[in-house]
């Protein structure tokens, strides 16, 4: 039987990785568009520690688009949403289900409103690139919903217009954001270089120096860097493409040493263009320096990288470990100087904790008995509370659909999110 008209809500859920850049993205070449000045290459991290969720629904019942991040209600009134919303709605396609007796045709997709619920399982907005995920989520979950037949390639570059690291979440694994040369943007969009199980020897150490909201937006510092930074033309035009074609050599031949030296040396000339705009943007503190410095010092003892650092717009480290075995080495080291403030170790490292058996780590006392990283000079000075909590984590998958209804964001009969 067909539902009364007005009655049916029809929704979607999926889940979206975040991605951290190996080469950053860092200044636009159109603010609107969301067109970058340069390539940039991310790893996608495991959404199972690092994601966004959304549901999506639409009913002829709703008289306007609304949204809700983690529980609250946001405006959808910004440029960035109402993109995505528009790009999406212009490429929906006749959807039907015979069973539920609703019939959507390409043109009533535009008269629907929509309902929104996202929720990420990490901090927002902390500099651990909520948005990628966010913007990512939304653009696939929209599609699915609205039967939308483009493939991840044109969705990459919709999700762009959200955020433009965003692009690079469509796909897992390797993912390689080509700035492109169209002044519409057509062909600024993600390919993947290789997926998840290529190179799956490395693990993701996060170090959540802080999760508190950061001074500088993203958007707003990577605007004044274009406007004032002479060393960015240098790093756009020169610097960064010789570098994207090496990393790509690097991630295709699995070549560690290559991938953690090109690595470090981007993260670490970003943070010099932050630094050669006017008023200098510090995005790392004391602590971040610390970590480099003791991730260069153990490297440059053993002769050959065994961990890449690099940090994004915020004192965050992400480090990535060779394999399993350097992970749980740096882990003590890292628990050495950076022990936790209370007692409770599992609260102190989430996501893949097995990684804690391997460093040998069972209890607070552990960590107390760990010796001094003989390559480092300051041996007795500690830094408990410095860093919040750390994240061990490994590449991971592109966006997937979650067909379990129970985990949905938006009651299917109210339209709402659930517990509103
Ligand atoms: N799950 C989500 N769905 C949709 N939009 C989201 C979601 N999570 C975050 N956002 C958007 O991204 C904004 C936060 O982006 P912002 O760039 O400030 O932080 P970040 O992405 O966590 O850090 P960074 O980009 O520096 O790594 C939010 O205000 C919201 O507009
Ligand atoms: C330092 C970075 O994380 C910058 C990310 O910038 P955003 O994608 O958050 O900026 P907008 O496009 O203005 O939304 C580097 C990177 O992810 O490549």
């Amino acid at each position: 039987m067909a539902a009364p008209e007005g009655q049916w809500v029809l929704m979607a859920t999926g889940r979206s990785p975040t991605n951290i850049a190996v080469i950053k993205y860092w200044g636009k070449r159109d603010e609107a568009l969301i067109l970058p000045v340069n390539d940039s290459i991310s790893v996608t991290l495991d959404p199972g520690h690092l994601s966004a969720t959304t549901t999506v629904a639409v009913s002829p019942s709703f008289p306007s688009d609304r949204m809700w991040l983690n529980g609250k209600e946001i405006s959808l009134s910004g440029g960035r949403f109402q993109s995505c919303l528009r790009e999406i709605r212009k490429r929906a396609c006749e959807f039907e289900d015979e069973k539920k007796g609703i019939k959507i045709k390409k043109e009533d997709w535009e008269k629907l409103h929509v309902h929104i619920a996202s929720y990420n399982n990490f901090p927002t907005a902390a500099g651990l690139a909520s948005s990628a995920a966010g913007f990512a989520c939304l653009v696939f979950t929209l599609g699915k919903l609205m039967n939308v037949k483009e493939d991840y390639g044109e969705l990459s570059s919709i999700a762009r217009q959200g955020s433009g690291s965003a692009c690079r979440s469509l796909y897992g694994g390797f993912v390689k954001w080509c700035m492109g040369k169209r002044d519409d943007g057509s062909d600024s969009l993600a390919v993947q270089l290789a997926d998840e199980t290529h190179w799956n020897d490395l693990v993701i150490i996060i170090a959540v120096v802080s999760s508190k909201q950061k001074e500088t937006s993203s958007t707003s510092g990577m605007r004044d860097t274009v406007e004032t930074s002479p060393l960015l033309q240098y790093r756009a035009q020169t610097v960064v493409p010789s570098r994207v074609l090496k990393m790509e050599e690097a991630i295709k031949n699995q070549d560690f040493e290559s991938f953690a030296k090109l690595t470090c040396a981007d993260s670490n000339q970003f943070h010099a263009v932050c630094l050669d705009t006017s008023p200098p943007i510090f995005y790392m503190n004391d602590t971040s320096h610390r970590i480099i410095s003791l991730v260069e010092k153990w490297n440059q003892s053993e002769g050959t990288p065994q961990v890449a650092y690099t940090f994004d717009a915020g004192p965050n480290a992400v480090l990535i470990a060779r394999n399993r075995k350097t992970a749980a080495v740096l882990l003590q080291k890292l628990l050495y100087y950076f022990p936790p403030q209370d007692k409770d170790l599992s609260s102190y490292l989430v996501g893949d904790k097995s990684i804690l058996g391997d460093a040998g780590l069972h209890s607070i006392e552990d960590v107390e008995a760990l010796p001094a990283p003989p390559e480092m000079k300051i041996q007795d000075q500690k830094f408990k509370g410095d860093v919040s909590y750390f994240i061990c984590s490994r590449l991971g998958t592109g966006p997937k659909v979650v067909a379990d209804e129970n985990q949905a964001l938006i009651d299917s009969v109210t339209g709402l999110p659930k517990g509103v």
